[in-house]
């Protein structure tokens, strides 16, 4: 088709004939020519943007680059032997990731097939990026579809990927610099496009929501561990926190709402979509067969489904550290994360030396647990010695620390007593909380490991000692020093090696955290389990207290629930906003549910299934209510 043939195509089309162009093209044409005021009869040459915009949007499009990387590469793979060039473009429409064969580099630039090219429809009129981005589907724009008769040599097909929250993040483009005639030769170009995008969607999904149970859903039970179709992320309460774009078309379709709504989907609770609570939803694990992981969705079509909790996508990180066999001590650290893991090789090259060593971290996040795993790697043969010299009064501190001789003041020991630096003799001194020493007890530790030795109090024979001294803080002992509250001269002495334990909602080993905890808890060497809302209510908790609260927690859980299954009933109040409405955990509130229970109960004739159904939860819920408050089934 000539120039004046297409600009005549153009002006039909805009007079309202049919010339048989697809309705996504006339479509566009119509926005280039309304919207955007463009003249089809001055074409525009491809715009690639300056070097510091591009870097900017590649900057902005980072992340999204690295998780689809490996999408992109295995793509260009299968499409590069037919000349096809592979863009990503971000959701502006400049192109800030390129995949294509350098020996047409010239040709590419000059077609704007390349790193920088901008194509929305404002600046290139009908292209696939750029209808893609106005419409937010997969399509192709072929040869004379395009607008602008610069482009028409080119052959477009391209897929929107949307984030977790249903936004559009990015397009992905495949084109050609000259193709066959017939635009149907592309429909094997637009299945590839869409399900590389379907897999990064996933992967992205993955990626963000660590801490949250996966649904992937598939028509057919042979695709459902292989290739989902769709996917859906929920949280600890039931609610939905994302989605691929193929999850939400099916949550929109169950719930009849327009997908291009995202904010109609997230956050709402999953059994809004399907018949089947987030319990039963979290069941759907690979532990049972493809086939008999069938689901019904609310619109009253069946899919099957596979349930992926966060922790097993880090255990299976799990394996390779098994395999390194560190020494045992040691390996009691964390799960095989990155961070823990580089925690894990200081540590264990630290701890056979006799460096002294500062532990920080908040409070409860393992200070003390990773000063016996040093002690316990050490070597040593002596003893492993705590101290929190927040816990001991000032007035005593000197004498515990140090021992005393006898009567050497009011209500010591007639023979006098050895300190607790000589009990850690050839062993571990672990001073807690060392930031509230006061300052004369802290000369007095100075000189005793400057010189090796201890003066106890009240005598003047010094004896000799040799320890090995851990100290932990959570207060930042650096700015102690600067406001003169804390002994610069010990600071540096205690602080030859520094090691950060991070709070727990850091922790990316935190469900092997959890595994530890149930395991410690468990009865009779069987370890505790944890039903899916309660896993997922933990991992989505903040744990302000750290690991301390999370033993704490479990602890509490384990002496409640029944056989060994924690549910989310068994935990305690504060963590289940959902089940228990905030301020249930007061007597007030108890008292509240109570009586709503009873006056339930009363109403239904003492049936208990059916107050259950009333309340919207379920019979063992009720039951187990029902027990804690003490409310027997009236008769
Ligand atoms: N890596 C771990 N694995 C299993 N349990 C742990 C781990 N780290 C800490 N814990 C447990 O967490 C609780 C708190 O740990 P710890 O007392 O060592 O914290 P801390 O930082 O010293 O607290 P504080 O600052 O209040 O003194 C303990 O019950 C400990 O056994």
């Amino acid at each position: 088709m000539g120039f004046s043939d297409h600009i005549k195509e153009i002006e039909r089309v805009w007079q309202g004939s049919n010339t048989g162009r697809d309705p996504i093209v006339v479509d566009s044409w119509r926005r280039c020519l309304a919207t955007y005021q463009l003249d089809p009869t001055r074409p525009q040459e491809a715009v690639i943007v300056s070097e510091t915009r591009l870097r900017e949007h590649r900057q902005q499009a980072e992340d999204l680059v690295h998780i689809a990387r490996s999408g992109l590469e295995r793509l260009y793979r299968q499409v590069a032997e037919q000349n096809y060039v592979l863009l990503l473009s971000d959701r502006q429409g400049v192109t800030v990731e390129f995949l294509g064969d350098a020996s047409f580099n010239n040709n590419l630039r000059k077609a704007g097939l390349y790193l920088g090219s901008e194509w929305s429809e404002p600046r290139a009129g009908t292209c696939a990026v750029g209808a893609c981005i106005a419409t937010g589907e997969a399509l192709t724009i072929h040869q004379t579809d395009h607008f602008d008769i610069t482009h028409t040599p080119l052959s477009c097909t391209a897929a929107p990927i949307y984030d977790t929250q249903g936004a559009l993040a990015a397009v992905l483009d495949i084109s050609l610099l000259s193709s066959p005639i017939l635009k149907t030769s592309q429909n094997m170009a637009r299945h590839l496009v869409s399900s590389t995008v379907r897999r990064i969607e996933l992967a992205n999904l993955m990626a963000n929501s660590r801490h949250d149970l996966v649904l992937r859903f598939a028509g057919a039970p042979e695709f459902l561990d292989v290739d989902p179709e769709a996917a859906i992320s929920v949280d600890g309460g039931g609610r939905i926190t994302g989605m691929t774009h193929g999850g939400a078309r099916l949550l929109a379709n169950s719930g009849g709402v327009d997908w291009r709504s995202p904010e109609r989907l997230i956050g709402r609770q999953v059994t809004d979509f399907f018949d089947a609570g987030l319990d039963e939803l979290a069941s759907l694990t690979r532990a049972s067969l493809p086939q008999d992981r069938r689901i019904a969705v609310r619109d009253g079509s069946l899919l099957y489904a596979h349930a992926i909790e966060p922790q097993q996508r880090v255990s299976g990180v799990a394996i390779g550290w098994a395999a390194a066999r560190p020494p045992p001590a040691i390996a009691r650290l964390g799960g095989a994360v990155p961070a823990i893991d580089a925690l894990r090789r200081k540590v264990e090259k630290l701890a056979p030396s006799r460096l002294p060593i500062l532990l920080q971290g908040q409070t409860g996040t393992g200070k003390e647990y990773l000063a016996r795993i040093v002690h316990d790697a050490s070597g040593v043969t002596g003893r492993f010695v705590a101290v929190n010299c927040a816990a001991i009064p000032e007035q005593l501190i000197e004498s515990e620390l140090f021992g005393y001789t006898p009567g050497a003041f009011t209500g010591a020991l007639a023979k006098g007593r050895k300190g607790l630096i000589e009990e850690a003799e050839g062993g571990t001194l672990f001073l807690d909380e060392i930031g509230d020493m006061p300052f004369a007890a802290q000369s007095r530790l100075l000189r005793v490991l400057a010189e090796g030795e201890v003066m106890p109090v009240g005598g003047s024979a010094p004896r000799k000692v040799d320890f090995r001294v851990v100290s932990a803080s959570h207060r930042p002992l650096a700015d102690m020093v600067a406001a003169g509250t804390f002994r610069e001269d010990l600071y540096y002495r205690l602080n030859a090696a520094v090691l950060a334990l991070p709070a727990l909602c850091e922790r990316e080993d935190f469900p092997w955290l959890v595994d530890r905890l149930l395991e410690k808890h468990g009865r009779s060497g069987r370890p505790l389990r944890l039903a899916g809302a309660a896993r997922l209510l933990i991992l989505n908790y903040r744990w302000p207290g750290n690991i301390r609260e999370l033993d704490n927690a479990i602890a509490f859980a384990a002496a409640l629930c029944d056989d060994g299954l924690i549910e989310v009933e068994d935990l305690p109040d504060h963590l289940t906003p959902l089940a228990h409405p905030r301020g249930l955990a007061t007597a007030a509130g108890e008292r509240r549910e109570e009586a709503d229970l009873r006056a339930t109960l009363a109403a239904c004739k003492g049936n208990v299934s059916e107050a259950a159904r009333r309340l919207g939860i379920d019979r063992t819920t009720m039951h187990r209510r029902m027990r804690r408050l003490g409310i027997d089934r009236p008769h």
